[in-house]
């Protein structure tokens, strides 16, 4: 192991690429389909509407019938009958017929419009229309809203609310998608203490668990919270043991620095191998790579806007590469609001807020954690770049998946 020997991003990046991790894929009720990544493409089995439908309450006429209607010369048409929504109509228009139709109902035969009642006077089993109809008044025609046959959401999709309604339209009620990748979180620190318990003196709560959880979440995968390690090897090591039982992948953060008490590389060399332990980036730089029983093992910085930017920078590729998702996050352009300074030979990665397409920096450094929490993404500012100007355009990596 090469302790903190620093490499560029892009080695590292591909030594996280070349793990590979299990891609499964399972079949789930669309119930329970919210947020999970669709596995293959799906095509719609059928038409929306599936017939001619009527789009308001009205009359059901052949429109050539009321081609002549006029005020001075308004057409009569004789009711022949009522169809409502869910019937199926057993009647066939004639020439100068009609029927009452509810707005959801099925076109009966011959009917190419429909006039809303407001606009046709109903006298006894007549109706006077004084305006003519065009075929495809108040009409939605069968397949109008999606055809038979057409993609609806392609391979590596997370479902939201949309795609759940959608594939509902369609009547499909099961959704092939990845299985989520089970990734172990561990804390450690011995000043890290879990939410709800009372902060001792010199004790901090435990951020990076909870927020590396959710991310993981979020983008498609399932976080699993191990617990906090104390800084120690027998802790580190039960940790890490318990992580590899459950989890395809293992996130630790903390620790990974090169301090009398950041143990958690050397006590990775010793469970498995240390593949990456520096990268040449701000913040990030002692962050650690490395393989444990076959199972890739990150150590990413405590600081938790260090934390969770370098888990955008190089975990969420893996994770959206195992599901389907092309392996890319997501980026926006934009103009940075103010001039900003960084330090020349450091490739530096600053939290930014999004107004509109305008980058705010957030300057309050990677030791707070309102760095990440106010910012939506962060920019990248090269290691041979001493400062960006105000206005000049930049690509925001989104702290979104
Ligand atoms: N002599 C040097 N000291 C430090 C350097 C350096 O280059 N030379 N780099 C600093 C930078 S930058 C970072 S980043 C940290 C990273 O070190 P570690 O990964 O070993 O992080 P820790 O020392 O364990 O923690 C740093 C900081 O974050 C807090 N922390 C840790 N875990 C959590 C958590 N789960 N939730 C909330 N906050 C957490 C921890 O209490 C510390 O305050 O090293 C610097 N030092
Ligand atoms: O590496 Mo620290 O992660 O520079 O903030």
């Amino acid at each position: 192991m090469a302790f903190l020997k620093v490499i560029p991003l892009e080695e590292a990046l591909k030594v996280v690429l070349s793990f590979e991790l299990p891609v499964k894929v399972e079949e789930v009720d669309l119930a329970n389909a919210l947020g999970r990544i669709v596995a293959e493409d799906v095509y719609s089995p059928t038409d929306v509407p599936p017939f001619d439908r009527a789009t308001v309450d009205g009359y059901a006429v052949r429109a050539e019938d009321t081609f002549m209607a006029s005020e001075a010369s308004p057409v009569k048409l004789k009711v022949v009958g009522e169809v409502h929504a869910g019937e199926v109509p057993s009647i066939e228009l004639g020439k100068g017929e009609t029927v009452y139709i509810s707005t959801g109902a099925m076109l009966p035969k011959n009917a190419d419009a429909v006039i809303q009642f407001e606009d046709v006077e109903r006298v006894n089993d007549e109706i006077i229309i004084q305006k003519p109809a065009y075929p495809g008044l108040g009409v939605m025609k069968k397949g109008a809203d999606i055809e038979k046959g057409k993609l609806l959401i392609k391979k590596g999709t997370k479902l939201t609310f949309k795609e759940t309604a959608l594939l509902s339209a369609v009547g499909i009620h099961k959704v092939r998608v990845f299985k989520r990748p089970r990734v172990a979180v561990i804390s450690t620190g011995n000043e890290v203490v879990l939410p709800g318990q009372e902060l001792k003196p010199g004790q901090i709560y435990d951020i990076n668990g909870r927020a590396i959880t959710d991310a993981v979440n979020e983008l498609g995968g399932e976080g699993i919270f191990i617990g906090i390690a104390q800084d120690n090897r027998d802790s580190l090591k039960e940790l890490i043991e318990r992580a590899i039982e459950v989890g395809d992948l293992i996130i630790l953060s903390g620790g990974a620095s090169g301090g009398m008490r950041d143990l958690t590389a050397s006590v990775i060399e010793e469970l498995g191998e240390v593949k990456v332990h520096g990268i040449a980036i701000q913040p990030g730089k002692p962050t650690i790579i490395g393989i444990v029983k076959g199972k890739p093992i990150f150590g990413l910085p405590g600081y938790p806007t260090s934390c969770l930017t370098n888990f955008t920078l190089l975990i969420a590729p893996l994770l959206l590469k195992s599901l389907g998702r092309e392996g890319k996050v997501k980026k926006v352009k934009a103009k940075l609001k103010h001039k900003v300074f960084s330090v020349k030979g450091r490739r530096q990665f600053l939290p930014v807020k999004l107004e509109g397409n305008i980058a705010v920096p957030i300057l309050k450094g990677s030791g707070a954690v309102t760095s990440f929490i106010d910012a939506d993404g962060f920019i990248e500012i090269p290691e041979n770049v001493e400062s960006l100007d105000e206005g000049e355009e930049v690509e925001v990596i989104l702290f979104s998946f």
